[in-house]
């Protein structure tokens, strides 16, 4: 485990931060550590005490940026503080080495730390403006003469180098976004009918029943079985059976509402979490769903029906989730129980 998650326990693989909250940790313990060693060497054995002062400086906010993340600080402004600090000592080291011994090369670490902290975008624009200004500040050094391994050549390759870096690093920051994107759609979804899986169903739970908990607000869950499904399967086959499950989950996006979670949560079950929805809402909600699948003949006459089971909390309790699909459970075996094709649910779930 990290060991910046004391700080931060909430923020765990999963979440998109994780990556960037690491990142800063390890730029600034860098920074820290190195900044410290090297200025108290350049004080002690090069008698150096003007790069010291710089050196000093950066540790200083190093250790500043530290205590600002770690108690809980804006994770973009630490970032953003993390940037300027490495831009400002770049900017000193180079210009007290006057360009000299290859300096500049410190410049190219720049962009990778910059794409990644800050993205496409904010990457693209302080890797631009920093290279804008080295390249400026070698050709004013070439104007006045000074050529200690500098020459036109030596610009040419800097803007070169630079202008590469920014494409490459633009290029690779898209595809990550992408894949990531990509990742966390697939973590998430069930692969034959497009609709949340049980994974992405448990995590929506925990928030929409703690959110409804502070707002005193109800909630409600469907548990939606399809009636004699083995049926289908074996009188139409599992490809048209896949049809069948696909069409129903159209059919429940459609008559839920936005901030409705659609989800599979096994075989041919689906559950419906339903955020501020009392009792009555729910079973009218049931009811629709139950009124669309019956009118909707699938794969050109195939005519099913569905077993609903809802339970509602009034007073929400965060830690009866199970207690809550539990109610719902039995509700739809009651459903079948009493010929399917129906709703029961419960008025309010008491832990
Ligand atoms: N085609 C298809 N079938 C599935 C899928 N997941 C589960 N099943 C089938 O769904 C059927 C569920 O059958 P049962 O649990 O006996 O329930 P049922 O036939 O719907 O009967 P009742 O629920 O009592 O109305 C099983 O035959 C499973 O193989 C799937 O992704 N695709």
């Amino acid at each position: 485990m990290k060991y910046w998650r004391k700080y931060h326990p909430d923020i765990d693989a999963a979440d998109p931060r994780y990556n960037q909250v690491s990142l800063i940790y390890s730029v600034l313990l860098i920074m820290v550590a190195y900044f410290g060693i090297i200025g108290v060497l350049n004080i002690t054995l090069f008698d150096a005490a003007d790069i010291a002062f710089y050196d000093f400086i950066g540790f200083t906010l190093g250790v500043s940026i530290y205590l600002f993340v770690s108690r809980g600080g804006n994770f973009q402004v630490a970032s953003w503080a993390v940037m300027a600090t490495l831009i400002i000592i770049l900017f000193a080291f180079v210009h007290l080495a006057e360009g000299r011994n290859y300096s500049l090369l410190w410049a190219t670490m720049l962009p990778p730390i910059a794409f990644f902290l800050l993205g496409r975008s904010g990457g693209s624009w302080i890797s631009g403006l920093v290279f804008l200004y080295f390249s400026w500040y070698l050709y004013q050094l070439l104007s006045q003469g000074v050529t200690a391994n500098l020459s036109l050549g030596a610009l040419f390759n800097f803007v070169e180098v630079a202008t590469a870096q920014i494409f490459l690093f633009r290029f690779y920051e898209r595809s990550r976004q992408e894949a990531y994107e990509q990742l966390q759609k697939t973590s998430i979804t069930d692969p034959l009918t497009g609709v949340f899986n049980r994974l992405y169903l448990d995590n929506s739970l925990k928030k929409v029943l703690s959110l409804a908990s502070r707002n005193k607000q109800p909630v409600s869950v469907l548990l939606i079985d399809v009636d004699h499904f083995k049926r289908i399967n074996d009188e139409h086959g599992h490809l048209v059976g896949d049809v069948v499950l696909v069409a129903l989950c159209k059919i429940l996006k459609e008559a839920t509402r936005e901030y409705d979670s659609v989800g599979r949560w096994g075989g041919e079950e689906f559950l419906v979490i339903c955020p501020n929805t009392s009792e009555a809402q729910a079973k009218a909600l049931g009811e629709r769903i139950i009124e669309q699948v019956r009118e909707k003949a699938v794969n050109g006459g195939i005519h099913v029906t569905v077993s609903i089971g809802a339970a509602t909390f009034n007073q929400v309790d965060e830690k009866s989730i199970e207690r809550l699909l539990q109610v719902a459970d039995n509700n739809m075996y009651k459903a079948k129980a009493a010929g399917r094709n129906q709703v029961v649910s419960t008025a309010s779930v008491t832990s």
